[in-house]
């Protein structure tokens, strides 16, 4: 007999716009810090998500009172949504600029913290991190989706570049299409480095919240095309972010200036 899929919550939408950087880094401490406690009082951890780019500078007041005292860190465990591979030394690697602009800065338990293997080749390392969340959801950390296929995180913070990419998953790129692996890889992003791994749409879309950040001018025409009435047909990825839980768009009035 076929099982029975529960039915997915549709998503709920929001936007929240900042008068200023400033404003919006205050905004998205505070939402990470109040979602932080609720996942640690209703059941004791909580799995967060993080991307590269300029969102873990907006990620900085985390590390500030009142939140680098308040916020349960030994109960945090830390993933990538994408990563370039690269050592985790290298410039260009996520890992590093999490670990140099937040994680370095407050209390998590390192064990908790889940880096790429960055010994191994793209398909090795993205293998290798599929390989890491089986285990995790065997072992209770992380839950599964409605589904029941795909891994559930408590909170994803994504960052979009100005061509509308989330994660490595890039404009017309056959991996917007990806309906089974939880984590792939790609050799030949437009955005250098070429190699690094990246979550999929359905393990983002699994997700109970997500918030997609966004600040500047640099992504105004794509915000306008994913928000916005911009009559603009194409997809783009930013738009396949339609998860199970809530999306919250957090903006500052420079990168809402076209809505
Ligand atoms: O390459 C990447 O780009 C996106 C967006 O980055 P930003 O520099 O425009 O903020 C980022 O979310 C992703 O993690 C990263 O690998």
């Amino acid at each position: 007999m076929a099982e029975t899929v529960p039915a997915t919550v549709p998503a709920k939408r929001k936007v929240e716009v900042s008068g200023s950087e400033e404003e919006l880094a205050a905004a998205l401490a505070k939402y990470v810090a109040d979602l932080s406690d609720k996942f640690v009082r209703e059941k004791g951890l909580f799995t967060v998500v993080l991307s590269g780019g300029y969102l873990i500078d907006l990620l900085r007041k985390l590390a500030e009172p009142p939140y680098v005292e308040s916020v349960e860190w030994s109960k945090w465990h830390v993933f990538w949504l994408d990563e370039r591979v690269v050592p985790k030394t290298h410039p260009d690697s996520n890992y590093k600029l999490a670990s140099d602009g937040l994680l370095s800065k407050v209390p998590v338990v390192p064990e908790n913290v889940y880096a790429i293997n960055d010994t191994l080749s793209a398909e090795g390392a993205a293998d290798d991190y599929e390989t890491c969340l089986r285990y995790l959801v065997e072992s209770g950390v992380l839950a599964l989706s409605a589904a029941r296929k795909f891994p559930k995180f408590d909170l994803m913070l994504l960052g979009m570049g100005p061509d509308g990419h989330v994660a490595s998953l890039f404009p017309g790129h056959p991996l917007l299409e990806e309906k089974e692996r939880w984590v792939t890889f790609i050799k030949d992003s437009p955005k250098p480095p070429p190699q690094r791994i990246t979550f999929t749409f359905p393990v983002i879309n699994s997700s109970e919240y997500i918030a997609l950040v966004v600040a500047g001018t640099g992504e105004v025409d794509a915000v306008h095309t994913a928000l916005g009435n911009s009559g603009d047909a194409k997809k783009l990825p930013a738009q396949m972010v339609t998860p199970e839980g809530e999306l919250t768009w957090f903006l500052d009035k420079d990168a809402a200036s076209k809505l």
